[in-house]
């Protein structure tokens, strides 16, 4: 049988003028078909003005505050994953070397512990100064040792547990030192700017005692250049025929760079713009030959992360690294692979302190809000914005309070149990309650809306789970039931208190549970937030 085509297509049938059609009825089908076209091209043009006026609208600007390790730029992200998917792929590559140096940190940490843990003689030198021992390429302790803990009797190992095995595997090792030293390098060409981390900056995964040093790259040294240079380094492994263009383009990103700090109020921008100097050659070369000593040791650190004995140490010292900032041990292999490309969840977790301030300017890119622009402005949560940084250094947030169109302050509640680096007697939480309250009685801020994010709830639900009890941190929290509801709660009751009676008018109180890294979950809680802010109105957002 034949299939006729013309009559079985539908869409031919309906469009088809009927058959037996008189004069008038032709004239009259074309007169509707002629009043539907115009209608259909009226909206068409409707809707181009209506996206012509988008982008001319002012864009929308929201400032993120909290102290260091809160979450702000992970927030970030999650707004870049949902409001700017292309670009945020566009840069995904580029965050392989911040992941490989997340990496090797933690390993570079664990190893630091291993080699304190070693008889004394396998770690003196001939002048009785501690060091590493003589002839292995380990650099400096990467360490800020707390003396105090080193001579700390470790409770439960009578003598050193570590084998003759552990220590082949630590000398193995060894090159992680400089590979790490050599990302460092990378990342911070433009600045060279190591920070010493302290007070709020402080979140260590060892709750206690010493920890390993935290890098950063600064806005001031024009960090977003040195991820320009990432990008350039993470296409490499991929597609080395990029590389001619890519150097062009990062000239003219360099100088992008130098503006949008400008526009951001950065007095340093020369510097910023000079110091991406840098040796095209030299550097990326760098960062392959990290991410091939950082390959070939994938099996070596697997099989430290995965050591009973290690583990031990690690526990004994109440040593969490898989609780601190860009934690990828569980994923070595994957990480650790040549031609890693990250993804979408390793990018969200990677870690890059961030100083000064960021401008993020998020074009939305598809939905009934295509070109509206967003800008984000994310601040380093250092030292500066404790909470009598905020006080001090009011006047250089100045500009970004002026007109801000709402604030996301976020807190993370999982460390109620932790303590400032810089002063030990200062409960972390309290730090950001304190910083909260400086962030609601500011009267520049008084009509800005504040929205809290209680984030890092996936901690607190870990530490809560393993017995970590709230009260014997903060007393009043008495005798409630010590699980995630209840704690999460009492946190939340204490920073609404604070924000009723610290705020200059009467303002609404929004605030959001939220795991940062959760991407899907922080998807709708940022799709809330956006339409809230839009709508100037959050009402409907109080959650629980
Ligand atoms: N487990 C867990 N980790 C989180 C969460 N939010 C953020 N992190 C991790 O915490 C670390 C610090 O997050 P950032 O977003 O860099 O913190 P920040 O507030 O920007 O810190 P500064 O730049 O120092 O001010 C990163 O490694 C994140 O992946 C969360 O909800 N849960
Ligand atoms: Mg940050």
């Amino acid at each position: 049988m034949v299939l006729d085509l013309e009559s079985s297509d539908p869409l031919a049938a309906a469009i088809a003028p009927p058959p037996n059609e008189t004069p008038e009825q032709r004239w009259a089908r074309e007169q509707r078909e002629a009043q539907a076209r115009r209608i259909s091209e009226q909206i068409d043009e409707q809707i181009r003005a209506e996206k012509q006026a988008m982008k001319k609208r002012k864009p929308m600007k929201l400032l993120l505050l909290g102290q260091s390790e809160s979450g702000k730029s992970t927030t970030v992200k999650n707004f870049q994953l949902a409001y700017a998917y292309d670009a945020f792929l566009a840069e995904r590559a580029a965050w392989r070397a911040v992941i490989h140096l997340n990496l090797v940190r933690s390993v570079n940490g664990i190893l630091d512990v291993l080699y304190r843990e070693l008889p004394e003689k396998a770690f003196t030198t001939d002048s009785g100064a501690r060091s590493y021992t003589p002839g292995l390429d380990l650099g400096p302790l990467d360490a800020d040792i707390d003396e105090e803990e080193d001579e700390r009797e470790f409770a439960g190992f009578s003598e050193c547990p570590l084998t003759d095995s552990h220590r082949a595997l630590m000398l193995r090792l060894g090159p992680l030192r400089k590979v790490q030293r050599d990302l460092e390098r990378f990342l911070g060409a433009a600045s060279s700017e190591e920070v010493h981390t302290g007070g709020v900056d402080a979140a260590p995964w060892n709750t206690g005692g010493w920890r390993p040093r935290e890098f950063a790259v600064t806005a001031r040294s024009g960090w977003k250049a040195a991820l320009g240079r990432m990008k350039t380094a993470g296409r490499m492994s991929f597609d080395s025929t990029m590389r001619r263009s890519e150097s062009h383009r990062r000239s003219d990103g360099a100088a992008q760079d130098a503006q949008k700090q400008k526009t951001a109020g950065h007095s340093s921008v020369a510097k910023s713009s000079s110091s991406a100097r840098y040796s095209e050659k030299s550097d990326d070369a760098e960062v392959e030959s990290a991410a091939d000593i950082i390959a070939t040791c994938a099996e070596d650190m697997w099989a430290l992360w995965t050591d009973n004995t290690v583990r031990a140490i690690l526990d004994k010292r109440s040593m969490r690294p898989e609780e601190g900032p860009g934690f990828f041990l569980n994923d070595v292999m994957r990480v650790a692979a040549r031609g890693y490309e990250p993804t979408e969840d390793d990018v969200v977790r990677a870690r890059l302190r961030t100083m000064g301030v960021q401008e993020h300017r998020i074009m939305v890119e598809k939905g009934t809000e295509a070109g509206y622009e967003w800008i984000i402005y994310d601040v380093g949560g250092a030292r500066s914005l404790n909470s009598n940084g905020l006080a001090t250094q009011r006047h250089a947030w100045y500009p970004y309070f002026d007109d801000i169109n709402a604030i996301i302050f976020l807190a993370p509640i999982s460390c109620f149990d932790e303590r400032l680096a810089e002063d030990k007697r200062v409960n972390r939480l309290q730090d950001s309650l304190l910083l909260w309250k400086a962030v609601c009685s500011t009267k520049l801020l008084a009509k800005v809306q504040l929205i809290l994010f209680l984030n890092k709830c996936d901690l607190l639900e870990k530490k809560l789970a393993r017995g970590v009890r709230v009260v014997d941190y903060i007393p009043t929290f008495g005798s409630k039931p010590n699980d995630l509801e209840h704690v999460s709660r009492y946190f939340r009751s204490q920073f609404k208190d604070i924000s009723a009676r610290h705020s200059p008018t009467p303002r609404t109180f929004y605030s959001f549970l939220t795991t940062a890294v959760d991407t899907k979950a922080t998807r709708i809680t940022v799709a809330t937030v956006r339409e809230g802010i839009q709508r100037n109105n959050l009402k409907s957002a109080v959650l629980f």
